[in-house]
C-alpha cells in the first residue's frame, strides 16, 4: 500500500447504513482516522467544576491541578455595549476550568475568545436553584404519553409560528434552563459556533461558496494514512459540519424512550434563538435584518455580496432549512454568515439528533466498571464505525483526541468495527437488548447473525 493510501474507505450497507472497510491488507496497530478532535462536546455541570474544559483531565473530584477558568488571565477587549446588553456579564462564569494556561490557550486558540463570551451568555440563563421535581403519582411512575412524528412536528411547528414575534423572543431570551438543558444547550451552542466559524473561514479564503471538500459526499474522503484524516490543524479548513449533519439522527428513537426530552429541546432552541439567533432587540416590535446598511469590506477590500446576492445554501451543506446567509462582517470580526442565521430549528434538531446513537462517553480514565461518565462529544468520522461484538478495531483517548487502532491483521475488504459497549462477554439475547435500549439498533454483525442462526435451528 504506498504510504498516502488511505488504510480504509467508505461502504453503504441497506441494514446498517455506511461503514469502514480496510482498503488494504492492515497489520495489527494501524491507526485507521489519525487523531480526532470532536465537533462538540459537553462536560456535565456536576463535573464542570473537576474536569479541564481542555484535556478533560478529572481527578476522582479533586480540582487542585486546576489553575485557569475562563478567559482569566488573558488580555481581552473590554466588552462592547452590544455584548453587555446581550449579557454578557463578567460575574458569571463561562464554566471553563483548566490545568494552567497552556490548556486555555489551547482551547482558546481552537473555539476561539468569542465562545467564552457566548458560553457566559448561556450560563446566566442556567436556573439558580433546580424546580423541585413534581410528585409522582401513588404507584410512584409518571404516565408517559405516546410520542409520534407527528407530534414532535407539531411542537416545532407551535415554536416557528412564535418565533417571528417580538413578545415571544423577550420571553424565551427569560426563559431559565434546567441543568439538563443547559448542559445540552452548550453542546448545542459549541456546535453551531464552530460551524459559523466554518463558514467564515470558507468566506474567508474563497470569495465563492465552496461545493467541494470531504464532508460534502455522502461519504467522506479520506484522504491520508495516519495523521490528517480527523485533523487536529486543518479542521476549519474543510466543513466538517457536513459529515457531523449526515450522522444518522436518532431524535425518534430517543423521545419514544424520553417523550419529556421533547419540551427541554424545544426549549433551549426557544433560549438559543431568542439570545443568540434573533434579530428582534429586547424591547423593539419588529424584526429587524442585520442591523448595518453599510456592508464591511472583506479582508481583502472587495465589497461583499449585497442583500440580493446572498447565497441560500442547502441545509446539509448549510443548514436543514437552508438557513440564509449574510456575508458582512459580525461583531466578532467574522466574514461570513452570522452565528444568528445558523440558529434555526432544523440546525438544532440535526445537533440535538446526533448526540443518542453517535457520540462518545466522556469516560474517567483508565476506564473501570465504577468510571463516572463525565460528558459527551461527537467526533463525526469516527461515527463511522459501525459496531460489532467481536470487533477488531479498538479506540483510545488521550485527552480528547481520540485513536482508532485494529486489534489484529485485517484482510482488505474486510469491516472495521468498534464496540459501542461492553456487550461482548453477554449472551446473544442480553447484548441485543442492551444494544436495542443503549444505541436504538438491532445488531446484525457477524457473530449475532451467525449465533441467531445456530439458536434458530436447534
Ligand atoms: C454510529 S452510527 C454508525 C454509522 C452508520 N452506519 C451511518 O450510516 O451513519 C450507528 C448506527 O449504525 C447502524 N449500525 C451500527 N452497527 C450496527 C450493527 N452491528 N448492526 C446493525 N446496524 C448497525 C445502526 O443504524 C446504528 O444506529
Amino acid at each position: 500500500m504506498p504510504a498516502t493510501a488511505a488504510p480504509l474507505h467508505i461502504r453503504t450497507d441497506p441494514h446498517s447504513g455506511r461503514k469502514y472497510h480496510a482498503s488494504a491488507r492492515l497489520p495489527k496497530g494501524t491507526d485507521l482516522l489519525g487523531p480526532c478532535t470532536p465537533y462538540s462536546y459537553t462536560i456535565w455541570k456536576r463535573f464542570r467544576n473537576e474536569v479541564c474544559a481542555e484535556c478533560w483531565r478529572y481527578d476522582g473530584g479533586r480540582r487542585s491541578f486546576l489553575t485557569r477558568r475562563d478567559d482569566e488571565g488573558l488580555e481581552r477587549e473590554v466588552p462592547t455595549e452590544e455584548t453587555r446588553s446581550q449579557g454578557h456579564r463578567s460575574n458569571i462564569s463561562a464554566g471553563l476550568w483548566f490545568c494552567d494556561n497552556k490548556c486555555q490557550n489551547k482551547w482558546i486558540a481552537r473555539e476561539g475568545v468569542e465562545a467564552v463570551d457566548l458560553l457566559r451568555q448561556l450560563e446566566s440563563a442556567r436556573q439558580k436553584k433546580p424546580k423541585p421535581k413534581p410528585k409522582s403519582n401513588a404507584g410512584g411512575e409518571e404516565a408517559v404519553a405516546e410520542i409520534t412524528q407527528g407530534v414532535v412536528e407539531q411542537a416545532w411547528d407551535a415554536v416557528k409560528a412564535k418565533e417571528g414575534s417580538p413578545k415571544e423572543i423577550r420571553r424565551w431570551r427569560d426563559l431559565q434552563l434546567e441543568d439538563y438543558e443547559a448542559d445540552m444547550a452548550r453542546y448545542v451552542l459549541l456546535a453551531l459556533h464552530r460551524y459559523h466559524r466554518e463558514q467564515c473561514n470558507r468566506h474567508r479564503n474563497s470569495p465563492q461558496p465552496c461545493e467541494d471538500g470531504p464532508g460534502s459526499s455522502e461519504a467522506p474522503a479520506i484522504q491520508n494514512s495516519s495523521t490528517t484524516a480527523c485533523g487536529t490543524n486543518g479542521d476549519y479548513e474543510r466543513s466538517e459540519w457536513q459529515t457531523f449533519a449526515s450522522l444518522q439522527s436518532n431524535e425518534m428513537q430517543l423521545l419514544k424512550v424520553c417523550p419529556e426530552i421533547l419540551e427541554h429541546q424545544t426549549r433551549i432552541y426557544q433560549l438559543l434563538k431568542a439570545r443568540f439567533g434573533s434579530r428582534i432587540k429586547a424591547g423593539s416590535t419588529t424584526s429587524s435584518s442585520r442591523s448595518s446598511s453599510v456592508p464591511a469590506p472583506t479582508p481583502n477590500g472587495a465589497q461583499p455580496p449585497t442583500d440580493n446576492a446572498r447565497a441560500r445554501e442547502d441545509t446539509r451543506s448549510g443548514g436543514r432549512d437552508g438557513a440564509e446567509s449574510a456575508t458582512d462582517a459580525d461583531a466578532s470580526g467574522c466574514v461570513g454568515p452570522a452565528l444568528a442565521d445558523l440558529v434555526t430549528i432544523d440546525n438544532v434538531r440535526t445537533i440535538l439528533g446526533v448526540d443518542p446513537g453517535n457520540s462518545f462517553g466522556i469516560w474517567e480514565m483508565p476506564v473501570m466498571d465504577e468510571s463516572e461518565c463525565l460528558g459527551f462529544a461527537v467526533y463525526p468520522r469516527a461515527s463511522f464505525f459501525n459496531h460489532h461484538c467481536a470487533p477488531n478495531v479498538q479506540k483510545e483517548r488521550e485527552g480528547r483526541i481520540l485513536r482508532f487502532l485494529t486489534t489484529c491483521g485485517v484482510e482488505a475488504g474486510e469491516e472495521l468495527c468498534i464496540s459501542y459497549g461492553h456487550v461482548e462477554s453477554m449472551d446473544l439475547q442480553t447484548r441485543r437488548q442492551e444494544l436495542l435500549e443503549g444505541w436504538y439498533f438491532e445488531c446484525r454483525c457477524s457473530r449475532c447473525m451467525a449465533e441467531a442462526a445456530g439458536y434458530s435451528r436447534t
